[in-house]
């Protein structure tokens, strides 16, 4: 069983070195981003404050809000890479973040060295990796470049990689940074069945997105991120638009 709560939750960005005075002055009227503070001297960006959230299996829940209202933070708040600096935070069930999948690629390693890498991360044991192997490798369609280093691949190849490893494990809870679309028309297709696999076998899904047309047609619930700040938003609303309002 898959939850997700939040009680209360704020992130907070301390901001060294920089001219705080002028950088707040500046920055105040700023449509876009978190609100500004200070905690024990140091000038801080509230990236998220006041969060309460609870979500069980089944729910869906699309991300909305303008650049800079803390859509990724909320995202990797939930995948444990961010603590809170105030509130409660707890949560159930295996994860599984498509947030960057190209993050922790090491170039100097070669294709399979990454996926043994990367498995690892994702927490699976040796033997879970050794058999998940040809399957990754041959959905990457890499041929023999898997046993290349990675520094020898093309982008669209290094996203070819990173996206049949994070999508080779299925989880309870699956955390995403807009849709992932990656490679040339033919990977393109059968990427996105494999995405829509991964979604349809996840218990959570938390799907930030700037596309009302996409929350509107994988999630079951949206809320909007403004300034650090959750705000209900309706999913009916959504079906229709074309483009989501950002203005604060
Ligand atoms: N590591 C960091 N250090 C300092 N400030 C940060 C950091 N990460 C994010 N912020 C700030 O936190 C706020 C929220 O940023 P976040 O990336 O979560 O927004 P977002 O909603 O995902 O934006 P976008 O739609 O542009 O991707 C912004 O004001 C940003 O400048």
């Amino acid at each position: 069983m898959a939850s997700i709560s939040l009680k209360n939750v704020a992130v907070n960005f301390p901001i060294y070195g920089a001219g705080a005075a002028s950088l707040k002055k500046t920055l105040a009227a700023s449509v876009t981003g978190g609100r500004f503070g200070k905690e024990t001297g140091v000038t801080v960006v509230q990236a998220l404050s006041g969060i309460n959230l609870e979500l069980k299996s089944g729910d869906r829940l699309g991300l909305i809000g303008h650049n800079g209202a803390g859509k990724s933070t909320l995202l990797r708040t939930l995948a444990g890479v961010y603590e809170p600096s105030a509130g409660e935070f707890k949560r159930e069930g295996t994860v599984s973040s498509l947030i960057d999948p190209s993050l922790g690629i090491e170039a100097d390693a070669t294709g399979i060295e990454n996926i043994m890498l990367r498995g690892l991360v994702m927490g699976l044991s040796k033997k879970e990796i050794d058999a998940r192997i040809p399957e990754i490798c041959e959905f990457s369609g890499l041929g023999q470049y898997v046993n290349m280093p990675v520094r020898t691949y093309s982008t669209g190849m290094m996203m070819r990689l990173a996206f049949s490893i994070s999508t080779s494990v299925e989880a309870d809870i699956l955390l995403m940074d807009e849709w992932l679309s990656v490679g040339d028309a033919d990977f393109t297709e059968k990427a996105e069945k494999r995405m829509r696999d991964v979604v349809s076998k996840s218990g959570i899904l938390v799907l930030a997105s700037h596309s009302p047309a996409l929350i509107a047609k994988e999630c079951n619930m949206v809320v909007k991120l403004s300034h650090g700040r959750l705000e209900p938003a309706e999913l009916s609303v959504l079906a229709d638009a074309t483009e989501l309002d950002d203005r604060p």
